[in-house]
């Protein structure tokens, strides 16, 4: 996502079938027509060789495209007590802000109290699909819900992130869902395990001093204003492709670009029509596929080379090919792979940067806990921290340090990703499964309601992370919160997920996000500022639009001015 995220390798096959033909999605809407048809009297066979068929069935295709659009499903209904939001007068298509204006419309349709957003039990139709929205910071609910068996997190993501509606999966016997959803997570967990972060240290490391000397033009550059957005996410792409393997790319930066092209064509080209019509020929949709065919080509075609040449690097992707997974497989694994590394990383890290630099005081705590920090791990390791380079400095401190220390740092991330999340958790309910011994399991009930077969649930973070009783002054950026108490566990701070689907790549994210900070800390006094140079403060500076879950652009003019600092 980041949304999202995340069923690896079987989201990204979802969503390339989404953008060429959704198969799932015309069975969906063409079971709708067939029904209609027949109800009609008309069938679509033979229609080619008789005129007065040909009319009916263009009848009834101009019918069905009228069905489509105007009636809702049957089971858009409040029969089982939840509120159902209309979308009079498309009321077929369903509510299409859900896609264009998420947060808007969540909270226009939820609580009214600015104090608590989101909160309550809402369904509504996207395209013939029902969606229940539950915003909670009931710890009882969320767990029931996040920890349910029967509820498919791949089915979710395949139809709300993707476009494709899940084929109905009643009678699956326990675990045998989250056993196929939990097949690609061993992969992403190997991906990220603790070995190949520590030797990707650094890297990460390079990679940001290089990207700060590009900022200023030049390791001899003394100052620069940059805007974050456009500065900060080359690094974290970078990051990614690094992580999910394609050594090829993450060395040379003009491949890496036309990769992250290619890479934002598909993400800057999703919405509404797009994500649940991606059969409907639409200008955007063309962007879409031409960024997800050459997405595709640029790493398979690269996989494909070097295998032939027999080349071999020390990534990821090197893994799977000794492993012989086909090209095709990785290159899906290293595409789904960057869609959930990237999305909800970019905007939380550089708004991190950002929050730090509109406050002064903020800043020197975080430089000078920083530094202590890093002379501790130096002296341990017996190095002289004042003879050592700024990479030496940070590339010798081990994934355990970067994790256990640094507090500040930590914090300021948590609450940048407190604001800023607020993209959802999907799910889809195919109706009760079987457990063990092949018994049927009670239907799902959500706050006492009972959720019918072949449903959507979704569970925005923000229900929680927003709400003035879990985090008093929720829109204050207040990283001191957690030593408070705040937010404690995965149920009352929901910024990583809870329950089965809590995030894989957390640790990624801390790592890389606190590596950049403190190299810009390191290198440069930094200061937030709108585009006329005047400073931000804590209180003035502008989040991003919070419907906007990819780009994250702040609604104001942001920049950040740096200014290398003495060594
Ligand atoms: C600031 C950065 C990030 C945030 C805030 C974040 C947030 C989340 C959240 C809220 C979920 C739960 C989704 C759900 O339950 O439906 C999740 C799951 C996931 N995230 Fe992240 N994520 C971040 C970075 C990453 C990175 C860097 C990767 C991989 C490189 C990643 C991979 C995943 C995967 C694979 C899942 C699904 C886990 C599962 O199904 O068991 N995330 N993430």
């Amino acid at each position: 996502m980041s949304q999202m995220v995340h069923h690896l390798s079987e989201r990204a096959e979802a969503w390339f079938k989404s953008v060429t033909v959704s198969q799932a999605q015309q069975q969906t809407q063409s079971d709708r027509a067939t029904a209609l048809l027949s109800s009609l009297g008309l069938s679509l066979k033979n229609t080619t060789s008789h005129s007065p068929i040909l009319v009916a069935a263009l009848v009834g295709i101009v019918t069905f495209l009228t069905y489509l659009v105007f009636v809702p499903p049957r089971n858009l209904n409040g029969k089982n007590g939840v509120k159902v939001i209309g979308s009079w007068p498309f009321a077929g298509l369903g509510s299409r802000e859900f896609f264009g204006n998420r947060y808007t419309f969540l909270s226009e349709h939820m609580t009214k109290d600015p104090r608590h957003p989101l909160q309550g039990l809402i369904k509504f139709n996207l395209t013939g699909k029902v969606v229940y929205t539950l915003g909670t910071t009931d710890v009882a609910v969320l767990k029931e819900v996040a920890l349910h068996p029967d509820l498919s997190f791949s089915q979710g993501n395949n139809f709300l992130f993707a476009g494709i509606a899940g084929a109905s999966q009643k009678g699956l016997i326990e675990g045998e869902m989250d056993k196929q959803e939990r097949q690609e997570m061993k992969m992403l967990a190997a991906a990220i395990s603790p070995q190949r972060l520590n030797s990707m240290r650094p890297a990460l490391v390079q990679d940001a001093i290089n990207l700060l000397d590009d900022w200023v033009g030049g390791s001899s550059g003394q100052s620069s204003t940059v805007d974050l957005q456009k500065a900060y996410y080359p690094l974290i792409f970078r990051y990614t492709v690094r992580l999910m393997g394609m050594t090829e790319y993450a060395t040379d930066s003009a491949s890496l670009k036309k990769l992250m092209n290619a890479f934002w064509a598909t993400q800057l080209n999703s919405g509404f029509f797009t994500t649940v019509m991606p059969w409907l020929p639409q200008p955007r949709l063309i962007k879409r596929i031409v960024g997800a065919v050459t997405l595709w080509r640029m790493v398979k075609v690269t996989l494909d080379q070097r295998i032939k040449k027999q080349e071999r690097f020390d990534d990821f992707a090197q893994i799977l090919i000794d492993q012989k997974q086909s090209t095709a497989y990785i290159s899906r694994f290293v595409i789904g792979g960057l869609m959930a590394g990237i999305l909800n990383t970019i905007g939380t890290g550089a708004y991190t940067i950002a929050f730090v630099g509109a406050s002064s005081s903020l800043q020197a705590t975080c430089r000078s806990e920083l530094i202590a920090g890093l002379r501790a791990a130096a002296a341990a390791r017996g190095d002289d921290y004042d003879d050592l380079s700024t990479a030496e400095k940070l590339d010798r401190v081990k994934l355990e340090e970067w994790e256990a220390g640094f507090p500040t740092l930590h914090a300021c991330f948590k609450e940048t990703i407190r604001l800023l999340l607020t993209n959802s958790l999907n799910r889809y309910y195919p109706g009760p499964g079987r457990d063990s011994k092949g018994v049927l399991r009670d239907r799902l009930k959500i706050m006492g309601h009972e959720i019918e077969d072949d449903a959507y649930i979704i569970i925005p973070p923000s229900c929680n992370l927003h709400d003035a009783d879990m985090f008093p002054e929720p829109w204050s950026f207040d990283p001191s919160r957690y030593q408070r108490g705040e937010g404690a566990n995965e149920y009352t701070y929901l910024g990583w997920g809870c329950g089965r689907h809590k995030c894989t790549g957390m640790r990624f994210a801390k790592l890389e996000t606190i590596i950049a900070l403190s190299t810009v800390l390191l290198t440069f006094d930094i200061q937030t500022v709108d585009d006329k140079g005047k400073s931000y403060d804590l209180k003035s500076i502008p989040l991003p639009d919070l419907s906007q879950s990819h780009w994250r652009a702040p609604t104001r003019p942001m920049r950040l001015q740096v200014h290398r600092r003495k060594q």
